[in-house]
């Protein structure tokens, strides 16, 4: 199987945007091993403006472009030499794949990016892909990594796209606002009244909260693309996941 995994903010990173070694340390496990198994594996990863926080000791998320851009330029370096580092031990070459909205909607750029990433897993490499923060502006950017999640798992033609959040699925409403909220395994079709089930984003660092999962969801199940959202706090999952099992919500592709 071909599978895009989409790891959020609130995964990797700690509320005070430091990374969050034990998650991080577990994902790379199990996307290695769900490689050596035969799958072809591409990460689209957020944490580049977290990490950024982080490591530059601000004090929040930014609020002002320039400080968000800058924050975003440390944060991917830190990034990459986390998962080049961790992979490695697995004996996994990674590549970076930074894009802009721009990219993907022009013809020529969007066939070079899926030339590219084609060409990366031929070789046996693992594609990770981030909005290119530093040079995205308003006007430009896809704007959330969930959205690009479904960009890149139609551009490779995946099976399947998995979105490691810091919930479980789609509930009837968000469980932070509504503790009688119950987990909906199995979307069939995306119709109003479920879009109409999302809320806002649940920590400071992340950026979209579930309507952009929800937008996600009817990008990939429509180019045929199963999607799964569940909590990242436990990438073993990813075993059962692949394996066709329920766990958290599952958006079935259009046939
Ligand atoms: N109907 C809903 N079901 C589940 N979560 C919801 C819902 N509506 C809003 N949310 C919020 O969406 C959050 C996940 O999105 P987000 O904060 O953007 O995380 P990530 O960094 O993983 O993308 C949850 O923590 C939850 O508070
Ligand atoms: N490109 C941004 C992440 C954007 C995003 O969608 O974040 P998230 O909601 O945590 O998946 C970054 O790397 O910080």
């Amino acid at each position: 199987m071909r599978i895009v995994v989409k790891v959020g903010t609130s995964t990797l990173a700690h509320a005070t945007g430091r990374l969050n070694i034990r998650h991080v340390e577990q994902l790379v496990k199990v996307l290695s091993d769900l490689k050596n198994a035969g799958h072809e594996m591409i990460l689209v990863s957020s944490g580049a403006i977290g990490m950024g926080v982080g490591k530059l000791n601000l004090p929040g998320r930014p609020g002002d472009m320039p400080t968000k851009q800058a924050a975003a330029a440390v944060g991917q370096c830190e990034l990459m030499y986390t998962y080049d580092k961790l992979f490695s031990e697995y004996n996994h070459t990674v590549a970076q794949i930074l894009l802009t909205g721009e990219d993907v909607d022009h013809a020529d750029r969007r066939r070079n990016f899926e030339n590219t990433m084609s060409r990366l897993l031929e070789l046996g490499a693992l594609p990770i892909i981030n909005e290119n923060d530093t040079i995205a502006t308003e006007e430009i950017k896809v704007g959330d990594n969930d959205t690009l999640g479904a960009i890149v798992a139609c551009s490779a033609k995946a099976d399947l796209l998995v979105l490691l959040s810091d919930i479980e699925g789609l509930y009837t409403a968000d469980p932070r606002r509504d503790p009688g909220a119950r987990l909906i395994p199995v979307v069939e079709e995306i119709t109003q009244e479920i879009l109409a089930l999302a809320g806002e984003k649940g920590s400071d660092l992340a950026t979209g909260g579930m309507a952009t999962k929800l937008r996600a969801a009817q990008m990939a199940t429509a180019r045929g693309c199963d999607m799964v959202i569940t909590n990242g706090e436990h990438p073993e999952v990813l075993y059962d996941i692949a394996q066709g099992k329920a766990v958290g919500t599952r958006f079935v592709a259009k046939k």
